[in-house]
C-alpha cells in the first residue's frame, strides 16, 4: 500500500481553469520523492490538496487523494483534522506562517506530543538536540528566532510528530547557502529517523538531488515527467530537461 496517491486530482478555479490537471502519483512508504517546476505551475496547489489545506474557494473538484489508504474525496474538515500530524505534516515555504505568533515555542511542541501521544517532558528536549536546538528556544515566540531556527523548531515537531507522509514545501527558500544545508541536512536526519515519505517541493534542483532520489515534475498544473533525477536530462518533457539545463548553468556560472 502507498504513503498517499492521487487518481486524477484536478482543483478547478472558480472561473473554470484547471489549476491541478488529473494528477496521478503514487507515493511508496518511505520513499523521497521531489517535486519541482517553474513558479507558478501548481507545487504548492499540490502540497495544499495532498494536506486538505486547499482553500475556499477552491477544491478538488474531481479525482481522488488516498492517503494511508483512506480515500479523503469530500473528507470534511474534521477527518482531515484527524489526519493531519500524524497521517501528513507539512513545512511550510514560511515557516511563521505554520507557527502560532503569539505562543511561545515550548507549549507549541507540547502540542505535538500530546498529539503523538508522547511525553513533552521526555522527547522535546531530545529533538531540540537532533536538530541543533538550545534548549532556551522552548521560552522564546517564534519571531524571536531566524528563518532557520524556525525551520529547525517544525523539523523537531516532525520529530515528534513522526508523520507518514512530510511534505516540505521550498523549506529552504530565504536562508543563506549553509544554512539550507544544515536544513537539508536536518530534514533528511529527520526523514530517515522517522521512516517518513518525504516529499519534497522545490524550484531549485539542486536542493532537490540532496533529499530525494525521484522527481516529479509539474508544468502548467500537471505532472509531465515522474522519474529519477539522473535521467531528467534526456525527459521528453521539455520542461524537466530546461529545469536540468539551467540548474547546470547556475552550477558552472563563474562567481
Ligand atoms: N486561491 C487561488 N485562486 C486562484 N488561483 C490560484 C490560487 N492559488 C494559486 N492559484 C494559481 O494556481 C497556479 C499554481 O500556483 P502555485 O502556488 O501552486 O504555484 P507554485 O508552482 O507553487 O509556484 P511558486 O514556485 O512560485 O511558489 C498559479 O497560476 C496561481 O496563480
Amino acid at each position: 500500500m502507498s504513503a498517499i496517491s492521487t487518481r486524477d486530482l484536478t482543483v478547478t478555479a472558480p472561473h473554470g481553469q484547471r489549476l491541478l490537471n488529473k494528477l496521478s502519483f503514487d507515493l511508496a512508504k518511505g520513499e523521497r520523492v521531489g517535486l519541482i517546476g517553474e513558479s507558478g505551475s501548481g507545487k504548492s496547489l499540490t502540497a495544499a490538496a495532498l494536506c486538505g489545506l486547499l482553500r475556499p474557494p477552491l477544491s478538488m473538484t474531481s479525482g481522488d487523494l488516498i492517503l494511508n489508504g483512506i480515500s479523503m474525496r469530500g473528507a470534511p474538515p474534521s477527518l482531515w483534522r484527524s489526519h493531519r500530524g500524524r497521517n501528513v505534516f507539512q513545512i511550510f515555504q514560511s515557516p511563521a506562517s505554520a507557527l502560532t505568533p503569539a505562543r511561545r515555542v515550548g507549549p507549541q511542541l507540547e502540542e505535538a506530543a500530546r498529539i503523538a501521544g508522547a511525553r513533552a517532558r521526555d522527547v522535546i528536549p531530545n529533538v531540540l538536540d537532533k536538530v541543533a536546538l538550545p534548549s532556551g528556544v522552548a521560552r522564546q515566540f517564534p519571531y524571536q528566532l531566524s528563518g532557520g531556527m524556525k525551520q529547525r523548531v517544525l523539523i523537531a515537531m516532525a520529530l515528534i510528530l513522526r508523520p507518514a507522509v512530510l511534505i516540505a514545501d521550498e523549506p529552504t527558500t530565504g536562508l543563506d547557502i549553509l544554512t539550507e544545508l544544515d536544513i537539508l541536512t536536518a530534514l533528511s536526519s529527520a526523514v530517515t529517523e522517522t521512516g517518513a515519505t518525504l516529499l519534497f517541493i522545490s524550484h531549485d534542483l539542486h536542493a532537490v538531488q540532496e533529499v530525494a532520489d525521484r522527481v516529479l515534475v509539474m508544468q502548467s498544473g500537471e505532472i509531465v515527467e515522474d522519474g529519477s533525477i539522473k535521467m531528467l536530462g534526456q525527459s521528453g518533457a521539455s520542461a524537466a530537461r530546461q529545469l536540468t539545463e539551467a540548474a547546470d548553468r547556475l552550477r558552472t556560472k563563474p562567481c
